[in-house]
């Protein structure tokens, strides 16, 4: 089974590529492998933070590699006070939420306006692949502003009412939709979504959990 691991900055993984002994490859500066082809079939594609580095690097390298599943690992905001520091989730849906217009205080959705769709899902799960490790299911928005203020919090709430947000998760579905390839988007908890105050963030915890997670999930695969 090939794996594609995408990520958007490299520590978030750090822990998985030592554990799998990966090495960059020749292909491209981007793409991690493990030394020993024995150890997993499982590559790396660090694409740097953001929608527009993220469905590039997806663009790019998808249609030249087969696999049969494309995971997407990183840390994230949680909206929802139920899931704690640290959780591991699955996103099965994720939404591009400042893709719209303002009409004064009114926002207007892409698909109001007629120009396309904010709203993404994987074209896979994890059921799918594994019936012995199973994640909550929760809801995202994709930004290309970090929220760290009152007042555009509750506005969002209001408006998409998510749990989680990121600043890659629908450009990752979008991507892996357009290019049909099976796809799931897995995030650990790095902080909540409040008026900044990195100080609160917990990192090393997500990345911790996230990584035991996704190491347990490939020895399952
Ligand atoms: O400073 C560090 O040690 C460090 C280690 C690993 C990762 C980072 C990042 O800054 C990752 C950026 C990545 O995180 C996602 N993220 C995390 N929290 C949020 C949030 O509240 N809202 C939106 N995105 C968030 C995001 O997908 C970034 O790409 C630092």
């Amino acid at each position: 089974m090939r794996i594609l691991i995408v990520v958007a900055t490299q520590p978030e993984v750090e822990p998985l590529m030592q554990a799998l002994g990966m090495q960059k490859s020749d292909e491209a500066d981007n793409l991690f492998m493990p030394r020993h082809t024995s150890v997993a079939n499982c590559s790396v594609l660090v694409t740097g933070a953001g929608m527009v580095p993220t469905a590039f690097a997806l663009g790019r390298h998808l249609p030249h590699n087969v696999y049969n599943l494309v995971i997407n690992l990183g840390i994230g905001g949680s909206f929802d006070r139920n899931i704690q520091l640290g959780d591991v989730v699955e996103i099965t849906k994720d939404t591009f939420a400042e893709l719209g217009a303002e009409d004064d205080t009114r926002f207007i959705n892409i698909e109001q306006l007629g120009l396309g769709a904010s709203i993404f899902n994987p074209t896979s799960s994890l059921g799918h692949f594994t019936q012995k490790i199973a994640l909550p299911k929760v809801s995202s928005i994709t930004v290309n502003t970090v929220h760290g203020n009152e007042g555009t919090i509750a506005g969002v709430i209001d408006r998409v009412n998510p749990q989680l947000e990121s600043m890659e998760g629908a450009a990752f579905f979008y991507a892996c939709r357009e290019l049909k390839v099976p796809c799931v988007q897995i995030r650990a908890v790095s902080n909540y979504v409040e008026k900044r105050n990195r100080d609160n963030w917990k990192i090393g915890l997500a990345v911790k959990n996230l990584n035991t997670f996704a190491l347990e999930l490939i020895r399952q695969l």
